[in-house]
Formats: structure tokens, C-alpha cells, sequence
């Protein structure tokens, strides 16, 4: 173990769960602890290497290790990510992930690190138990903090038989820091599922509390001003110590430096005047029904509105122009614009032309949008996913979450009204939502406020390695 003053000698290995929603947030982790000269060993898929390596800032100090992700019954062939998998079958791919502890063994008793970081490995911290060599094990988690508070705590004693949890799932567990927060029936009708599904030989419930459980201390990707209530909460439920790391966002790369594939985007917003422009986009992951996809750009066109929305084609569709409504791109010609590809989305929100974000709320998604200047809507897919919205709307006032109606879907005059509402630039809800948002997006771009967080988050870890 390395002299844990001097973090020129620590040692850590990170391994998140195998999403680009994890490994880019575990990369900028190990950016900024790399900074101060703390040696990272980065245990990930072989395919996500190739992703991550251009955002590598100290390749000398952050190695990336290949863990081979193998191949069980369900899982698509060759899949070694979350977007490698349709959603229906993710508890294959926690399944594959759960084969990999071998692998993870063996680099562990090379590598001998004096800390490692993961968020679904549960059977990490057991690997060190009764080593003169062990290592401290961290649970980082860069998803919503509010999602594990309300879902994942001892409290939270949801009944094993489906039935019950739902009427207990619309409610938070004792304890929780915001009691006003709730789920709609039909959302808790929804989430018990999942909640429920079998990853592996375990149920992603008891799964995920495990990784909190078993660790030796926790960290979250939040500062103690937006989340901290939450953490403490969680922290408590598990008797752990309880560390934050800020957001740790990247700064947008300079316009100049966009790939050629993605130029089109900053010439088509050029020509669009200051914060008029919508841009909606869903993350890496997520894919509609093709009356969803509709539904939405039909939405996008009733604002009446410049709009770019960036998605995955729907199912069962090659393209997004083939999911397109009839007559659609003839009425928004010049107004509007459908891509089904990768976009650099944080130089759209960076964009002058963008006026308003509307996503997924995704955990990359959220902090980009506190860290733009863009008006706020929200629409969520997944049970974390609707309670970080949830926060957003009611806790930090910052932004309008389209209405569901009990298929768990929009209208496109719901999402019409929510974008109309927060654009209404002498509207007062639109004014209320830009007041909050411009104190929370001065929080996110203080350097100084970055860099305290970073290093009491590394004494903090020095406190750990000296405790027993
Ligand atoms: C664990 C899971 O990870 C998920 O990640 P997902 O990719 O859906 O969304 P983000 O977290 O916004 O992450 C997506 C990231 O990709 C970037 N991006 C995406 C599309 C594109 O075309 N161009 C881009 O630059 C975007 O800027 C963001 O940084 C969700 O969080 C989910 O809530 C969480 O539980």
C-alpha cells in the first residue's frame, strides 16, 4: 500500500459498470486524481477503450486494462456494453458482467492497488478481506443520487411479493429528505418490474444494495449544495463514510476542434438566432416504439419552433427518415431537423442558437443542462431517470417535465406546451426556472469550487486508507 499523504504513490484501479454513462463520469474521476500524480488502472471492456482513450488526459498515469466480457445464453454476440444491448436483455449483460470477477481477481493480485472504485462489481470488497495486501473499496455512483435515497435503502423496505411494493413504491421511505416527492401510480406500476428483474443469480434490487453494503465507504458525483441532503441520507441508511466528488463536467472542446462529421451541426445552428433553437436529445442508450418517435417530432413541429432532435432510430426502423410522419420533412423544411446519429451535444448546449435542452434526463444529461445556459424539459424513461427529473421540477425548480399519460408516453401537445411554457421568455414560470438555473449554473462553473471538492475528496481517501 502506498503512503497514503502523499498521493504521488497512491494506487487506484477503477471499474464502473460497463455503460458509457459509467465509464466516461469513472474517466473524469480519474483525470483530476491523475492531476495530482494518483496512479489509475482502468479495468473496462476492450471495445470501450477505443472511446475513451481520446479523453484520456495523462495516458503515463491512467492505464486501461481489457476485461473480456464473455458471452452468455441471451446476450447478443460480441456485446460488451449497455449499447451494445436492447434494453429486454440488460439482465443478460449483468449476468456476463458477474463472470468477469476472475478476471478482476487476477489483476487485483498484480496490480495491488491501495483503493478501487466500482458501482455494480458487489463481490469487489470481498476480494480484499483478510490480504496483508488488501485494498479499500469505494461504491461511486455518478447516476441520480435521489433514485438510490428513494429506492435502494435499508428504510425502503419494499415487500418481496410485486403486489405490495406498489402502493409502498409511491411514497419515499422514512427518513427520505424531500417526504413531498412522489411517483404516480402508473410510474410505480412500472418501476416494481425491473426493480424486480433477475440479473444473474440475484434481483437488481438486491444486487445494487449489495454494492452498498459491502463497500467501505461511499461517493458521489454531486456537490453537497444540489445533492447533499440525499448522500447524507444514503450514507446514514448504510453507516458508511460518505464522500463527494462534484460533478467533475469536461469543458466543451473549442468549436474548431469539432470532427469533421459533426461540422454540419455548428453551421446548421448558425443560422438561427440567439437561444431559439430546440434541441432534444436521449442519451446513448435509449430507443422508442416508432409511434413514440412520431408522437415526439410531431410535438417539436406544433411549437411552431426551430428544432434539432438527435436519436437512435425507433424499433424496428433502419433510419430515422423512415420513421418520419408523412409530409414531415417538406412542412418543417428549413425549421427542423431529425438525425439518427452521434452528435457533440455538449457544443450544441454551448451553442448561442440553443435556447432550450430537452432530454432523458440521463446523468451526463442532467449536469450538462445545469451547466448550459438552455431552458429545461424534461422527459424520463427509466425509474431513475424520473426521479432525477422529479428533483429537477420540485426540488431545484430548474426545469418542466412534459406530462405522461398512463402509457407511460407524451402527447405532442404535452411536449408542444412544455416547451412553449419554459420559452416564454416573459413568462414567469420561465423566468422563475431561469433565476435557479443561473445560481446553480455559477456553482458548476467555479473552478475554485471544483478544485476544493477534489481535494477534500482526496483527503478523504487518505482518512480511509488509515482507517481499519
Ligand atoms: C447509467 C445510465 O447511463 C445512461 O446514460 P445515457 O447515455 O442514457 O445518458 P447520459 O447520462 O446523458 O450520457 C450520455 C452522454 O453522451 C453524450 N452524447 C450522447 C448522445 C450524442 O449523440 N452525443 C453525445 O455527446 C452526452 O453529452 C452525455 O455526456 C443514463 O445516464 C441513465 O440515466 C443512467 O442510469
Amino acid at each position: 500500500m502506498g503512503n497514503p499523504d502523499d498521493t504521488k504513490q497512491l494506487h487506484v484501479v477503477m471499474y464502473p459498470w460497463i455503460a458509457y454513462g459509467h465509464l466516461i463520469p469513472y474517466l473524469h474521476l480519474s483525470n483530476k486524481l491523475a492531476e495530482r500524480g494518483v496512479r489509475v488502472s482502468f479495468l473496462l471492456p476492450k471495445s470501450a477503450q477505443a472511446r475513451l482513450d481520446k479523453d484520456n488526459k495523462y495516458p503515463h498515469l491512467i492505464r486501461f486494462f481489457p476485461v473480456t466480457i464473455p458471452h452468455v445464453d441471451g446476450l447478443p454476440p460480441g456485446a460488451e456494453t449497455n449499447s451494445d444491448v436492447p434494453a429486454h436483455l440488460v439482465n443478460h449483460l449483468f449476468h456476463a458482467f458477474d463472470k468477469t470477477k476472475p478476471q478482476v481477481q487476477s489483476y487485483l493480485n498484480d496490480l495491488k492497488p491501495d483503493l478501487v472504485f466500482y458501482d455494480t462489481a458487489y463481490w469487489i470488497p470481498a476480494l480484499s478481506r483478510g490480504r496483508i495486501d488488501g485494498f479499500k473499496s469505494v461504491n461511486y455512483t455518478i447516476v441520480h443520487p435521489i433514485a438510490i435515497a428513494f429506492y435502494l435503502t435499508p428504510s425502503r423496505e419494499l415487500e418481496k411479493e410485486m403486489d405490495d411494493s406498489v402502493e409502498a413504491l409511491i411514497k419515499p421511505p422514512p427518513g427520505f429528505p424531500s417526504p413531498a416527492i412522489r411517483l404516480k401510480r402508473h410510474e410505480a406500476q412500472s418501476f416494481v418490474t425491473p426493480l424486480f428483474s433477475k440479473c444473474g443469480q440475484l434481483t437488481f434490487y438486491d444486487w445494487a444494495t449489495t454494492t452498498y453494503r459491502e463497500a467501505d465507504a461511499v461517493a458521489f458525483r454531486s456537490y453537497r449544495e444540489i445533492h447533499g441532503p440525499l448522500c447524507d441520507y444514503i450514507a446514514q441508511e448504510y453507516a458508511k463514510p460518505m464522500s463527494l466528488t462534484g460533478p467533475l463536467l469536461p469543458k466543451a472542446p473549442p468549436e474548431e476542434s469539432s470532427l469533421d462529421g459533426e461540422k454540419w451541426v455548428i453551421s446548421w445552428l448558425n443560422k438561427f438566432e440567439a437561444g431559439s433553437v430546440v434541441f432534444c436529445g436521449f442519451g446513448s442508450q435509449t430507443t422508442v416504439d416508432k409511434d413514440q418517435f412520431q408522437e415526439l417530432v410531431l410535438g417539436f413541429e406544433l411549437t411552431g419552433m426551430p428544432f434539432l432532435v438527435a436519436m437512435k432510430p425507433p424499433h424496428g426502423c433502419a433510419t430515422v427518415e423512415e420513421a418520419l410522419p408523412e409530409g414531415f420533412e417538406e412542412r418543417v423544411e428549413g425549421r427542423g431537423m431529425v438525425y439518427g446519429g452521434w452528435v457533440p451535444q455538449l457544443q450544441i448546449l454551448q451553442h448561442p442558437s440553443t435556447g432550450c435542452f430537452v432530454s432523458h434526463c440521463g446523468g451526463g444529461a442532467m449536469w450538462e443542462s445545469l451547466a448550459s445556459d438552455c431552458q429545461i424539459v424534461l422527459i424520463p424513461f427509466t425509474f431513475e431517470q424520473t426521479l432525477g427529473a422529479r428533483f429537477m421540477v420540485e426540488e431545484l425548480k430548474v426545469a418542466v417535465e412534459v406530462e405522461t399519460e398512463e402509457s407511460m408516453w407524451i402527447s405532442k401537445q404535452s411536449l408542444s406546451n412544455a416547451v412553449k411554457v419554459v420559452m416564454d421568455r416573459g413568462g414567469a414560470v420561465a423566468g422563475e426556472l431561469k433565476r435557479n438555473h443561473a445560481k446553480l449554473k455559477a456553482l458548476l462553473s467555479s473552478k475554485d469550487t471544483e478544485e476544493t471538492y477534489v481535494d477534500n475528496f482526496i483527503r478523504d481517501l487518505q482518512v480511509l486508507l488509515q482507517s481499519y
